[in-house]
């Protein structure tokens, strides 16, 4: 598991650390660490040339030290420093890189405009040799975006960078919002990020895709507070994936009641189904109208059709919810979505999926029930437009999907699973938990029929007893890693997805 905490808990966990030290001792261990990463990486490098973009504070601190180290290193590289602020470099670190025959340029704006853009232009121009660069403009103290008086400089450096150049991020890729809620600012992309003592939201939330290659330097630091985000590793997979024991029967195991695919979206019916055998149900539960009631009894044998005793419930993958409002409707659909209503006042688990979400109106009745919500950005905006009673568009969950997401969370008393490109695991704010983010899944696994998929392996999850929180995560994540293995960087089926699933499922 990697764990990231806040901004303001970091830099608690700093000045404790820092206080019984002796000045610059918590810097030097970052520089050290950066300085490690850096060399390492210019073994195979023919007279390497080692640019570094600093800035102003702490985060340019860093990567001057280390730049000192790496000149001084036998690495034989050619290392420069690019200052990119009007307010110059941390002052200890600039004497130190200059000591250790680093080529420092300054463009702080101190005379003309055309030397100052003259100048500009040769950096760029040393920028745009660089084999390696390292970004230390910003780091947890950068907004997201270029901003201040260095914002045209940053720019116009960024933009010099090779294609082919490995940008080592310092701390954090700057102009990326530290705490991960804005997702599109302007600023740099790594290929790896160095960061110190713990993760930061920006590394785990929907911004890590810019971090690169996360690589942790120990600085000695002490968290006494919660994390803000998790992400979970494939040995939690392996921990936390529930395994039948030798006196299990299929009950005991876990029977899974699926309420989905009407006779509109039949494959929902039978994508959720399979995904739930396959992922190791002891039993499956089919509820719906006649067509897919035939197709699920072709297509899955080892599952059964119609009511009966089960220990969760997925409800509402290709479910036509306004079923039992259309006088036109068929009887047989009328009868499923009354059933999808009934697994929705029971006080079993339940996921809650597609259709299902439209059969909500506030929290489940019976209290302490255990809920797992799994809508796709679209979805959660209509359900706070309809709990909230008043707009919410597409663009305000895609600007702040946790924000969203935690308040469809705290409204249904249930966990929510926002699926995405990042997919957040947001349970209500009351349990102070983490935020759980999932970034496994291939961007392939976008495809009709992948959430019918999911919502089955969530579904296992819970009728094995794990709580929403714990199943969703571990869904996402054997989703996400499944979709990716059927067809390692090309197109995937959702259905291959779900028989991919239990090669990752025991660990
Ligand atoms: N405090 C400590 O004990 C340690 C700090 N460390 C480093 O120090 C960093 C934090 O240092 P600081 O608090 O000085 O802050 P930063 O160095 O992250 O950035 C602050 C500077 O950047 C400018 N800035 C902010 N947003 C900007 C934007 N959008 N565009 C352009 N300029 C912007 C600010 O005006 C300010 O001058 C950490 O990220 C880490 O790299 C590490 O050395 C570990 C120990
Ligand atoms: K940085």
């Amino acid at each position: 598991m990697i764990a990231a905490w806040s901004v303001e808990d970091v830099r608690a966990a700093e000045a404790r650390a820092m206080e019984p030290l002796p000045d610059g001792e918590l810097m030097d261990r970052a520089a050290r660490g950066l300085a490690k990463v850096v060399t390492a990486r210019l073994d195979d490098i023919e007279e390497p040339r080692v640019v570094a973009l600093v800035g102003s504070g702490g985060n340019g601190g860093d990567a001057l030290f280390a730049m000192a180290r790496v000149a001084r290193s036998d690495s034989d590289a050619d290392v420069a420093a690019v200052l990119v602020s009007d307010r110059g470099a941390h002052k200890k670190a600039l004497v130190a890189a200059r000591e250790a025959g680093v080529a420092i340029v300054d463009l702080a704006r101190s005379g003309a405009d055309e030397a100052h853009d003259e100048a500009l232009e040769k950096a760029c121009a040393l920028v745009a040799e660089a084999d390696v660069l390292i970004d230390g403009i910003t780091g947890i103290g950068g907004s997201p975006g270029w901003s201040g008086s260095s914002a045209q400089r940053c720019r116009a450096l960024i933009d010099a960078v090779d294609d082919e150049a490995y940008v080592i991020a310092v701390d954090l890729p700057s102009g990326a919002d530290p705490a991960g809620v804005v997702l599109d600012s302007e600023g740099v992309w790594a290929d790896e990020t160095v960061t110190f003592g713990v993760a930061k939201p920006v590394h785990l939330l929907g911004t890590s895709a810019r971090c690169g290659v996360l690589t942790l330097v120990d600085i000695g630091l002490d968290m006494t507070t919660m994390p803000v985000a998790e992400r979970l590793d494939h040995d939690d997979v392996a921990q936390l994936w529930p395994l039948p024991a030798s006196d299990d029967d299929k009950y005991s195991r876990g029977v899974l009641g699926v309420v989905a695919g009407g006779e509109n979206y039949t494959g929902a019916a039978v994508l959720t189904v399979t995904s739930a055998v396959c992922a190791g149900a002891g039993m499956v539960r089919y509820i719906g109208p006649p067509t897919p009631t035939a197709l699920v009894r072709s297509a899955v044998p080892e599952a059964v059709c119609g009511i009966g005793r089960v220990q969760a419930w997925v409800v509402g993958p290709g479910l036509d919810a306004d079923a039992e409002s259309d006088p036109d409707a068929d009887g047989e659909d009328v009868a499923q979505v009354t059933a999808a209503t009934e697994a929705l006042d029971s006080g079993l688990p339940c996921v809650v999926d597609a259709g299902g979400l439209d059969l909500l109106d506030g929290p489940r009745p019976r209290a302490g029930a255990r809920t797992l919500l799994t809508p796709h950005a679209g979805e959660l905006a209509r359900l706070l437009t309809r709990l909230e009673e008043r707009e919410v568009s597409l663009d305000d969950v895609r600007a702040d999907p946790v924000g969203h997401a935690r308040r469809a969370a705290t409204l249904v008393h249930a966990t929510v699973l926002l699926k995405g490109s990042t997919t957040y695991v947001v349970p209500p704010e009351i349990t102070g938990m983490p935020v759980r983010a999932v970034a496994e899944a291939p961007a392939w696994l976008a495809t009709a029929g992948a959430g019918d998929v999911l919502a089955g392996v969530a579904g296992v999850l819970l009728a094995a007893g794990l709580d929403p929180y714990d199943a969703g995560t571990l869904a996402a994540t054997v989703h996400g890693l499944a979709g990716h293995d059927v067809n390692p960087g090309g197109p995937v089926r959702a259905l291959d997805v779900a028989f991919a699933t239990p090669a990752w499922s025991p660990g």
